[in-house]
């Protein structure tokens, strides 16, 4: 009798605690003030059971409509603040950058020390902000880097558009023969050379995009993050995780003795980010004297570099190998996912197709490829790829922020330590902004007179697909140009047609799957080859 009652008295002191405890949590819990949380949280799960991870992004929009533009999720531990407007996106983003620039910490990251080591995944340090600047130096989107991006796209466009006619006009699912091209201009940035298509390498990084894109991006995978003992029964995710960075390791190391001993010294991100690690190490040395060996030198190998390099930075071959990774993953599926979206809108937008055609072949016409100089004069173009960002979203929601000390946004404080979500999706899709969001449609980015509006208008100003502030996407003007030029040398060169219009997959991005980024579902088509005039 004692122990029923003792068990009882505890059964009740131990829900009274959790209810005040819940009660304190929705509106005070850790400073958070008056932003308000999502109703039923259920212990330890928190919201994990309403929200259906696959389409976060369009739960947490649904969520905004009911408890406003900025409210509170908990997964598990994690508490998480959304940001769902323009206005709490702009505050957090550009206003308080600093504060909001960090990345929270999680399994999937922790392990193998990527968190250490990447760009992506590492929070707001002075290494961050060294690999940042060190990689868009050696990226040069800009000047003469410019006219270097079109050299090291040409023979991967060519190769494309020859793939393209080689389905003489037959039905053909477009998505690897972008994949492809895309993925080798990344390679060529990244590593200096192309890597031949039929290889075992490629189909090694082909593979670990693939299982990364599983692991890094669907949802489901954050059940590694929340409960990181899963491993231990070779969860799916995690046993993917491992073959994935196998499958990076081999590669790596097949492509770094080429790197080692080719005899021209080759402009790529690799090579540069090596080089640099002789700067750390220059920085550091007390005569300032450069180091004899880089990291990549022929001669030296690719160790962990010795107590010389400055500490606090720890910048070694494991970071520039992590480095390269973010850059792959990074610069491949979001190009070719919005390249292979551009081709699905030509297909259920005829006119956008006709008026496109029409446009570039009036200024540049097709007896050689766009440069990025025609830019300015093909407004059409330019409006058509800011609206196919806009629409389709496909980095719904960015990568997760972290407060990296107590804040606030729009006056309502936010602690330290506090993971955000930056509901891109909802931004872009807002109904009280955007005129039929659910439509396509370029004119929203040009004024009465056919040209692009200014960056300074509302609309470009509301559109973020790559993020802003401190953590904005590293290739955005990479991905800007690259979709320029390959957009325009397919309409140059092909007229696109459904293969069955009752078969094709619908456009809308609500229909599209989660992965690394949203994809549409795959289809085929038919690439006609215009006549030249
Ligand atoms: C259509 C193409 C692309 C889109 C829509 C896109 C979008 C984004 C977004 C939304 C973020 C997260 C920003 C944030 O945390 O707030 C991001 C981060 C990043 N992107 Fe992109 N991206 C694209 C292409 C590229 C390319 C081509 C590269 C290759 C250089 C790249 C490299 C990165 C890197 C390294 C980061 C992490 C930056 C950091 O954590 O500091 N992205 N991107």
């Amino acid at each position: 009798m004692v122990l029923v009652v003792y068990l009882l008295f505890t059964a009740l002191a131990l829900l009274a605690t959790y209810l005040v405890k819940a009660y304190l949590d929705r509106w005070t819990f850790r400073g958070f003030g008056s932003i308000p949380t999502v109703a039923v949280r259920l212990p330890y799960v928190g919201n994990a059971l309403h929200i259906d991870m696959t389409k976060c992004h369009r739960v947490l929009s649904d969520f905004a409509r009911t408890y406003g533009p900025v409210f509170r999720i908990r997964l598990y531990k994690e508490e998480i603040l959304v940001l769902n407007d323009y206005k709490s996106i702009h505050d957090a983003l550009i206003m308080k950058g600093a504060d909001f620039a960090g990345r929270p910490p999680m399994y999937r990251t922790k392990h193998a020390e990527r968190n250490i080591h990447s760009i992506v995944w590492q929070t707001y340090t002075d290494k961050l902000l060294f690999l940042r600047k060190t990689v868009l130096r050696s990226m040069r989107m800009y000047g003469s880097g410019l006219e270097k991006l079109e050299e090291k796209c040409r023979p991967d466009i060519h190769e494309m558009m020859e793939r393209f006619s080689a389905t003489g006009g037959e039905p053909a699912d477009p998505w690897d023969i972008i994949y492809d091209a895309v993925c080798n201009v990344m390679l060529c940035l990244t590593l200096g050379s192309r890597v031949d298509y039929d290889s075992i390498n490629f189909q090694r990084i082909k593979d670990m995009n693939s299982l990364f894109n599983d692991t890094f991006g669907s949802g489901r995978a954050r059940r590694l993050d929340h409960i990181p003992f899963l491993r231990i029964f070779r969860d799916d995710c995690y046993c993917r995780m491992q073959e994935a960075l196998k499958l990076r390791d081999a590669f790596w190391e097949a492509e770094l003795e080429k790197l080692k001993k080719s005899e021209e010294d080759r402009d790529c991100v690799v090579q540069h980010l090596f080089d640099s690690l002789g700067d750390v190490r220059t920085m550091k040395s007390q005569n300032g004297s450069r180091p004899t060996t880089s990291g990549i030198s022929k001669t030296g190998t690719t160790e962990a570099p010795g107590r010389d390099v400055q500490p606090e930075l720890n910048v070694t071959p494991t970071t520039v190998k992590e480095v390269f990774t973010n850059l792959i993953l990074a610069g491949t599926d979001t190009t070719a996912t919005a390249l292979t979206c551009f081709l699905l809108v030509l297909l259920h937008y005829p006119d956008v197709q006709d008026r496109l055609w029409q446009e570039i072949n009036t200024v540049v016409g097709v007896n050689h490829l766009t440069s990025l100089a025609d830019r300015e004069a093909l407004p059409y173009v330019e409006a058509t790829l800011l609206e196919l960002l806009r629409f389709i979203s496909h980095v719904p929601l960015a990568v997760p922020h972290y407060t990296t000390c107590d804040t606030s946004v729009l006056g309502k404080s936010v602690p330290a330590n506090t993971t955000v979500y930056i509901n891109l999706w909802a931004l872009h899709h807002d109904e009280t902004f955007w005129n039929d969001p659910w439509r396509f449609d370029p004119t929203r980015f040009l004024d009465g007179h056919g040209k692009l509006v200014p960056p300074s208008h509302e609309n470009r100003r509301r559109l973020l697909p790559f993020g802003a502030g401190r953590r904005v996407c590293l290739g955005e003007t990479l991905a800007k140009n690259r979709l320029f030029l390959f957009a325009t040398a397919l309409i140059q060169h092909f007229h696109f047609q459904a293969e069955n219009p009752d078969q094709l997959p619908e456009v809308d991005p609500r229909t599209y799957e989660m992965g690394l980024v949203l994809h549409p579902k795959r289809f085929k088509l038919r690439a006609i080859r215009r006549q030249k005039s």
